[in-house]
């Protein structure tokens, strides 16, 4: 599943290369006012937090909700406690948009995630032309060598990448890349099997100072409290915001 999901991003980006070629979006990246600095809206804290995604659905959950309007969302997600919003713009499973992107940047303050299956340059430069702060890189599916010259090119644009892992030796490959930012996957984007343990068990492998997110699967406080002791700075949650009122259950995941 996971080759195929980015064969689709790859050969969806081909298509609008196209019509906006890496020389013009390249462009518009670079007149950009300047990324804002993710890592310092994500330094650990005395509460837990949370990077709150738009998410209509997935090829493991299937619909999750319509989100007419993800730049209302996304604002909602700000005035409820979220340090950073991620939006899904992979077009084929998750219904997602580079237009959401575009919208929810008009409609927040705080840093944005290009939530993607990013295999190329193009796409990272898409995702800053369309204001995003970060993107995440899949390590899973990336040679080391591409996962290298993609970091590097994540941060030549000013740009954070968020390292995402769903094993201790991804884990390890991660911490090698030098990311100041390692998330964990307890979704094997493969097989889509859930792992709520992993995160504890690698969490040590992280050097102190490199902030640890816990991606997936958070649905109640027990989560986010499990994953807290477990030494989570952030949690990554999208489903729980979209099927249940976002401010009341932010609120309730910075009460832990
Ligand atoms: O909806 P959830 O279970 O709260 O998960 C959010 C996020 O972790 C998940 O969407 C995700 C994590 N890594 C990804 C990589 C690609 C697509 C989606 C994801």
């Amino acid at each position: 599943m996971l080759a195929e999901l980015f064969q689709g991003s790859l050969e969806d980006a081909k298509s609008r290369r196209q019509i906006r070629p890496y020389s013009a979006v390249e462009a518009e990246a670079l007149a950009r006012p300047a990324a804002l600095d993710a890592l310092e809206h994500l330094t650990p804290a005395d509460r837990i937090r949370v990077i709150a995604e738009v998410k209509r659905a997935s090829p493991s959950r299937g619909d999750l909700a319509e989100i007419a309007e993800p730049h209302a969302l996304a604002s909602q997600y700000e005035s409820g406690g979220a340090s950073v919003v991620s939006v899904l713009t992979e077009e084929r499973r998750f219904k997602g948009s580079l237009d959401d992107l575009e919208a929810v940047r008009k409609a927040v303050s705080i840093p944005v995630l290009r939530k993607e299956f990013i295999g190329e340059e193009y796409q990272i430069l898409e995702a800053r032309a369309a204001g995003a702060d970060l993107v995440l890189l899949i390590v899973a599916a990336l040679p080391q060598e591409t996962l290298e010259r993609l970091y590097a090119f994540t941060l030549e644009l000013g740009m954070t990448p968020l390292v995402e892992a769903h094993s201790a030796d991804e884990v390890a490959r991660s911490v090698d890349l030098g990311s100041q930012l390692i998330g964990v996957n307890a979704r094997d984007l493969s097989t889509f099997e859930l792992d709520r343990e992993l995160f504890g068990r690698v969490a040590d492998q992280i050097p102190a100072g490199v902030i640890r997110v816990a991606e997936s699967a958070v649905l109640g406080i027990d989560d986010v409290q499990r994953y807290r002791e477990a030494g989570a700075d952030a949690i990554l949650v999208g489903e729980a915001l979209v099927t249940n009122d976002p401010i009341a259950t932010l609120a309730s995941f910075l009460s832990v």
